[in-house]
């Protein structure tokens, strides 16, 4: 389990990280999301005592980092997959840590057939590509067998083979009973992966809850509605009660309901319909409107939130606690 209570971090006049309280907590995927900025590397680098918090604390098994004896043995983490010794060999490279950290040897070659790097272990890490750089930060956070992993951007520039095997390997640690930490910007990724999300802009929490809650909130859904009989139709909707929103091309759209009741409510009417189809917002969508007031970096000249913009509603006044 990983605590944060109140944790701040200030450059000069920036503040990065903003009295940020939450629980990561095990069995679970959860994701840490947030704009490019907000905050989550330097977050995930003060779980690791690698930057002190202006105020506030954060916990690792009720322990600071700095108090873990062998730390590797509880929390492994992948930040910058690209801090390792080039040239040394992926196996070395792992063997200098293992000893380090008194880890037996064996677990070297364990964890190397683990990421798939067997094959080039005894090749010069520099030479290594994106893909195959990623694995071995993973073996390397994988390599005391911690209980805790933390994961900043893990798929940032890989494959789609890559992205999928990681994205496997982290619901199977989980389900292993392990505390798993993994930040995004991506929303569409981590819908795919985290069973629990955080939510941050400009360091500080917006959202704290489940995925299951997040896509029920925020991914709309809807009927869309196509008919030669547009007049009729609409008219019988209003009837019927429901509110049908035009959005061109003679397409009707129906919230807060299913298209066996809208089916069978043309059917009554003896309406023909040429489209009957249920619909779900993207999810990314949602995630960049309610992130707009909280993104840092905006493209100059285009509209990087498809036409959301920061009109949407915000973070936190969609969830309670937040
Ligand atoms: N050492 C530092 N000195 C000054 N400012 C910093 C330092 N490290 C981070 N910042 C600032 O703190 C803010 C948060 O940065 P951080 O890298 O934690 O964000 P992030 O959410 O990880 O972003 P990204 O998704 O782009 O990696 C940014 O405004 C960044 O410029």
């Amino acid at each position: 389990m990983i605590e944060l209570e109140g944790l701040t971090k200030r450059y000069g006049q920036k503040t990065a990280v903003d009295h940020l309280t939450f629980t990561v907590r095990p069995g679970v995927v959860t994701g840490f999301l947030g704009p490019n900025g907000a905050g989550k590397s330097t977050t995930m680098r003060m779980v690791l005592g690698l930057d002190n918090p202006t105020s506030g604390t954060v916990r690792i098994d009720g322990r600071h980092y700095r108090e873990l004896q062998e730390p590797l043995k509880y929390i492994g983490a992948l930040l910058d997959a690209k801090a390792m010794h080039g040239g040394r060999s992926a196996y070395n490279n792992l063997l200098c840590l293992a000893q380090a950290n008194r880890i037996p040897r064996r677990r070297v070659d364990e964890v190397l057939d683990l990421v798939g790097l067997t094959p080039v272990a005894k090749k010069k890490s520099k030479g290594f590509s994106l893909g195959m750089g990623q694995r071995l930060g993973i073996a390397s956070a994988l390599l005391g067998d911690p209980e805790i992993l933390m994961f900043d951007e893990p798929v940032n520039g890989l494959d789609p083979e890559g992205i999928h095997w990681i994205r496997n390997l982290m619901k199977a640690l989980a389900a292993e009973g392990r505390t798993i930490f993994v930040s995004s910007h991506l929303m569409s990724e981590m819908a795919l992966t985290a069973d629990h999300l955080i939510v941050i802009g400009q360091g500080k929490l917006l959202a704290d809850t489940s995925m299951a809650d997040f896509i029920q909130q925020n991914s709309r859904s809807y009927v869309r509605l196509r008919s030669p009989q547009q007049e009729r139709l609409r008219d019988a909707l209003h009837a019927g009660g429901f509110v049908a929103v035009e959005a061109g091309g003679g397409v009707l759209e129906v919230d807060g309901t299913t298209t066996e009741t809208l089916g069978e409510l043309a059917a009554a009417h003896q309406i023909v319909l040429h489209e009957l189809s249920s619909q779900r917002a993207s999810l990314e969508e949602a995630f960049m409107q309610m992130t707009a007031g909280a993104v840092e970096y905006h493209a100059h000249g285009t509209d990087v939130h498809g036409g959301g913009g920061a009109a949407g509603p915000r973070w936190g006044e969609t969830f309670e606690g937040a």
